[in-house]
């Protein structure tokens, strides 16, 4: 296809149908049931010889398109734009899926052959060679069982390295096919991925999805879906894989209005970071709870009690009552001078400026702008009578007069005094360093709570303040008043440009579904992409710095951890309501964990809630699960037993060894486990207070391989605390006095109950104190 051709109509058409002609002859043969490993490498190798012609038309349209000023019938530089964003989006796509791009074939009693895989492939001539996994058809792939064929006769599934088919895995749900096909096994594809090397980046689990896993997946996208499973069930592998359904099955909304992803640290998000790309999908907006509002990283809230007081749904109230409280009248009348005149201010000249300021009911700042307005005409209003009487009636023009009454500064101060302008920041800044104006707004807290929130100014704003900022700015509103105006234009004049844009792209819609891949972009999509912000920015880009945007789907991790304050700003980003949040009850660890869903989601979307339930452990083995679940019945924590997929060769290692060797024998238990796994990723779980000298240590053994937090390909050994540990998975865990780790959780067994279930494959414990109950 040519963006610059002009052929006529008929012309065309007489090519189209001798090129259908042409590509019919080249029909790819689809390799029989009883194909053996050779012929499906032969049809995998279509496949990707398929996807590189799509790379290489894209690259070619993308070069065209940029290289030109107006290309074809586009008219101007929005339409390049908007084309390039689409060749681009399209391209970073395909180069997403290179890795494994196949995984699974599925033979019916239709006698029709579907393979599926990472998007959706056809040929020029509409052969369909691949169905994307999340399209209806693909569903059975995931679904069928032999109790319930759902009219499947074999699910196969090809095992890819890189591009390679390296075997086939056949599972015969038609009892009849048994003795037709030779079947293939090995390791099980499952099992397969669970035992792989970790390498401190989630995968994917796209080829190997479970059946319970699967509906959740693909529920309704209505409401508040809440996944409750115990450690390594894959909540957070199916709450993506989930966002990428919906991005697929509801691509129209979602993609303009975007996804949110949030978890609860940084160290997480980058952990996950690749499943969504992996999966072909890239606009998606992911945040830690910490970076929420836009330019505030919060740092950890050093006391757990202040962070639970924090997260309590009264600071709604008192913030609310915090904004208003900075607005007031004056006691009496007061003189200003403008250029050189004295004018008296009464009370009832401000009083009438809150009122009319109050009936606009915008926010705080913005009404603010209709306070100043009000108050300065009446000032120049009554300085004109002033000078007009003084000057016996000369009427002049003096329209001026605003502008000096404005540009006044004892006006100003007096404007200031009566209603300060206000920054989320500088209202919080005030509420903790000025315990007078927290006793009068927070009335509700005690004197001791009060106490704890106090803090210097300038102090930096931690994690339990991010929700109480955005709320602050909610009330607030914007500052610059002229922010919004000049936004409105250039809204208005890019909403023009996009509409020709938009045609443009209609015009060639019917060229780019021949280009044989599914699920383009439609013109809606490359307006939505652009619209306001200009073609450099996607939505997803566009809402991750906008603390205003709306979301069409929020995702949240470790949703157990969640105050009712961070909730409460959650919802505010989406007002349909519709959310996946998944997480565990028992692994709560944060001072304002919820006892239980209902209680955490009640007051939000109470009558919207769905539950439900993940019931098998896909990381950790039996005899690691066995010691977790009893150190936690034994602390009063109740968990919901667990399936495991694996029974575990290596039994948990307790070695008990001196207060002064605790590093050392960190960093031997490390090697040890280096050593008897032979490639991997290790971890060491260690208390805050030792986690330097950890480092240290292990740095000095095993130099540039130590990295903290989610490490990277070349890194096989991190330490972390159990909080940074959170959702993340290792080969290996040497878990260094727990006991200590007790004492940080202030007694609460979920971050132990955590960092005891992170290993695939082994555990080892160092302790110099007596163990926590359970453990023996
Ligand atoms: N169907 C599956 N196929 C292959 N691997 C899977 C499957 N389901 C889960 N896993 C793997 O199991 C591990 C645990 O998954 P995940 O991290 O999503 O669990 P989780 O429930 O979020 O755990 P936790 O609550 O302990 O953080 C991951 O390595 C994931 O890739």
């Amino acid at each position: 296809m040519s963006d610059t051709d002009t052929s006529t109509p008929a012309a065309e058409t007489a090519k189209t149908a001798e090129a259908s002609k042409e590509s019919a002859a080249k029909d790819i043969p689809v390799p029989s049931l009883g194909a053996g490993i050779e012929e499906e490498r032969e049809y995998v190798r279509a496949l990707y010889h398929r996807l590189d012609e799509l790379r290489e038309e894209k690259e070619a349209q993308l070069t065209q398109v940029r290289s030109s000023g107006a290309v074809g019938t586009m008219q101007n530089v929005s339409e390049r734009d908007a084309f390039a964003t689409l060749y681009e989006d399209r391209l970073a796509q395909l180069n997403a899926v290179d890795d494994r791009l196949v995984f699974g074939r599925l033979d019916l009693d239709t006698e029709e052959t579907r393979y599926i895989g990472r998007i959706g492939l056809t040929t020029e001539s509409r052969q369909r060679l691949m169905i994307d996994w999340r399209a209806p058809e693909a569903g059975v792939f995931y679904q069928a069982t032999a109790f319930d064929r759902q009219g499947v006769r074999r699910r196969r599934h090809l095992l890819l390295k890189r591009r390679e088919v390296q075997g086939l895995e056949d599972e015969v749900l038609d009892a009849a096919l048994l003795q037709e096909t030779q079947e293939n096994h090995g390791d099980g594809a499952l099992l397969a991925a669970l035992t792989a090397r970790r390498t401190g980046q989630m995968g994917d689990i796209v080829a190997t999805i479970q059946a319970e896993q699967d509906r959740i997946i693909r529920a309704d996208r209505s409401g508040v879906l809440v996944v409750q499973g115990g450690p390594g069930t894959g909540k957070t592998a199916v709450a993506l894989h989930r966002a990428a359904y919906l991005l697929y099955a509801h691509r129209e909304r979602l993609k303009s209005a975007g996804v949110l992803i949030v978890g609860p640290n940084a160290t997480f998000m980058s952990y996950v970071e690749r499943v969504l790309p992996s999966l072909g999908e890239t606009g998606v907006v992911m945040s830690s709870l910490a970076d929420l509002y836009p330019g505030v990283r919060g740092v950890e809230e050093s006391d757990p009690r202040v962070a639970e007081i924090k997260g309590r749904l009264i600071w709604r109230e008192i913030i609310a009552d915090a904004v208003a409280h900075r607005k007031r009248s004056i006691a009496g009348p007061r003189t200003v001078m403008v250029e050189g005149a004295e004018v008296t201010v009464t009370p009832k000249m401000i009083k009438r400026g809150l009122e009319r300021a109050r009936a606009t009911g915008k926010p705080y700042n913005e009404a603010r702008a209709t306070f100043v307005k009000v108050v300065v005409k009446e000032i120049a209003e009554k300085l004109e009578r002033q000078l007009q009487k003084s000057s016996a009636g000369n009427d002049a023009d003096r329209s001026y007069l605003v502008e000096d009454v404005r540009t006044s500064r004892d006006v100003r101060v007096l404007l200031n005094l009566c209603w300060l302008p206000r920054t989320p920041q500088n209202l919080l800044e005030d509420l903790f360093s000025k315990p007078g104006y927290l006793a009068d707004v927070a009335p509700s807290l005690s004197e001791q709570e009060r106490a704890l929130l106090r803090r210097e100014p300038g102090s930096p704003f931690t994690l339990a303040d991010v929700p109480l900022l955005d709320e602050a700015a909610e009330l607030l509103g914007d500052l610059d008043e002229t922010a919004g105006r000049e936004e409105a234009r250039q809204k208005a004049m890019r909403e023009k440009d996009l509409e020709n844009a938009k045609k443009a792209v209609e015009n060639a819609t019917a060229q780019l579904e021949e280009m044989g891949i599914e699920g383009f972009l439609n013109a809606d999509d490359v307006v939505a992409l652009n619209t306001e912000s200009g073609p450099a920015l996607t939505a997803a880009e566009r809402a991750g710095v906008d603390r205003t945007w709306t979301y069409g789907h929020i995702v949240v991790d470790e949703a157990q951890e969640l105050s009712p304050m961070q909730w409460h700003v959650l919802f505010r980003r989406c007002p349909l309501k519709s959310f996946t949040a998944v997480g565990d009850i028992a692994q709560g660890s944060s001072p304002s964990a919820a006892a239980s869903w209902q209680e955490a989601l009640e007051p939000f979307a109470a009558d919207r809630l769905r539950i439900e339930e993940l019931t098998v452990n896909y990381r950790t083995p039996r005899i690691i699960v066995d010691l977790a679940e009893r150190v936690a019945a034994a602390n009063g924590l109740d968990t919901t037993s667990l399936r495991t997929v694996r029974e575990g060769e290596h039994e948990p290692v307790i070695e008990q060894v001196e207060e002064s060797e605790l590093v050392t024998a960190t960093t031997e238990a490390v090697t040890a486990e280096q050593k008897r796994l032979g490639e991997g990723l290790v971890a060491a779980i260690v208390p805050e207070r030792l986690i330097g000298a950890v480092r240290e240590d292990l740095i000095a053994t095993f130099g540039k391989r130590v990295g903290r937090g989610a490490g990277s390909m070349t890194q096989d050994v991190v330490a972390l605390t159990a909080e940074e540990a959170k959702g993340l998975e290792f080969d290996a865990v040497v878990l260094t006095e727990p006991a200590e780790l007790l004492d940080e959780a202030r007694g609460r067994i979920g971050s132990l109950y955590v960092a005891l279930t992170r290993p695939t494959h082994a555990l080892r414990v160092v302790a110099s104190r007596e163990l926590p109950a359970g453990f023996r």
